[in-house]
């Protein structure tokens, strides 16, 4: 298949976890009805963005959230990349972890954020995800009958190696779970998504949390990818094959689990 239809939800996310689900799965729907066959929802859709929300809203993986995402998956017949969720492992860590249904409601995979969200501009904006979270260590790509598609969560957005890494193993759609901020966003977040994009001609799709929490208006959207647009620009300027891996290259040291 040329090309398909892939809507980012932009949900709003409130501190009732219960409304979180039921709006997801509503939303879902509607993109669903609207033609998309990957949905993707935002960072932390379950529950406010902070460090010190993530153990209280923390879940097993499968539990609660999860067996919404797969049921919506599976009644829309979409890949569902969930967004995340504070994941806790049964052995006290906390990790933020993206996992991705399939048409048929299985999981099919569950990236760890990798890279954990940790800085601090003076004045500006301070995080420390490390403060509570563990990160990830392993790479997450899945395959649809659309493309290859590589999972990042957020921060691990930054990462060139990550997905150059995702783009020589054949993916097409690099998808990253967000909740940028009123400083790095306006700096960075198109940037970013435009940077990754045009370093490695693929398709980059990242959906963050609606910004008003009072607003009862839901910003979402949809976009197609049409992959004939890619195997083109490949042609075209074909810097795959002119890449100099005689004198460097991207390598993955340890494929890790998790
Ligand atoms: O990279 C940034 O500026 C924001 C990252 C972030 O908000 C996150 O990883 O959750």
């Amino acid at each position: 298949m040329s090309e398909f239809r892939l809507a980012v939800v932009q949900l709003q996310v409130t501190s009732v976890k219960a409304d979180n689900l039921n709006r997801a799965r509503r939303l879902v729907k509607e993109a669903a009805g609207q033609g998309s066959k990957v949905v993707l929802l935002p960072e932390c859709f379950n529950s406010p963005y902070g460090t010190s929300f993530f153990s209280a809203y923390a879940e097993r993986i499968p539990g609660e959230s999860t067996q919404v995402l797969s049921e919506a998956a599976k009644e829309n017949k979409v890949y569902l990349v969930g967004g995340s969720i504070p994941e806790e492992d049964g052995g006290g860590k906390l990790y933020n972890s993206c996992t991705v249904f399939g048409p048929d409601g299985e999981l099919i995979l569950k990236h760890r954020k990798i890279h954990l969200f940790d800085i601090d501009v003076p004045g500006k904006v301070s995080f420390q995800e490390s403060e509570t979270l563990s990160p990830g260590s392993s790479l997450s790509m899945f395959e649809t009958p659309f493309c290859k598609v590589g999972v990042g969560i957020c921060y691990d957005m930054r990462f060139a190696e990550l997905a150059q890494l995702y783009s020589r193993r054949g993916c097409q759609l690099l998808v990253y779970p967000g909740a940028f901020n009123m400083t790095t966003g306006p700096a960075h977040w198109e940037l970013l998504q435009r940077g990754r994009a045009l370093d490695n001609q693929v398709y980059v799709a990242t959906a963050s949390p609606a910004r008003d929490e009072t607003s009862s208006y839901v910003a979402w959207e949809t976009g197609t990818c049409y992959l004939q647009y890619l195997a083109d620009i490949r042609q075209q300027i074909p810097i795959t094959a002119q890449r100099r891996d005689d004198l460097y290259a991207v390598t993955c040291v340890q494929e890790g689990s998790s």
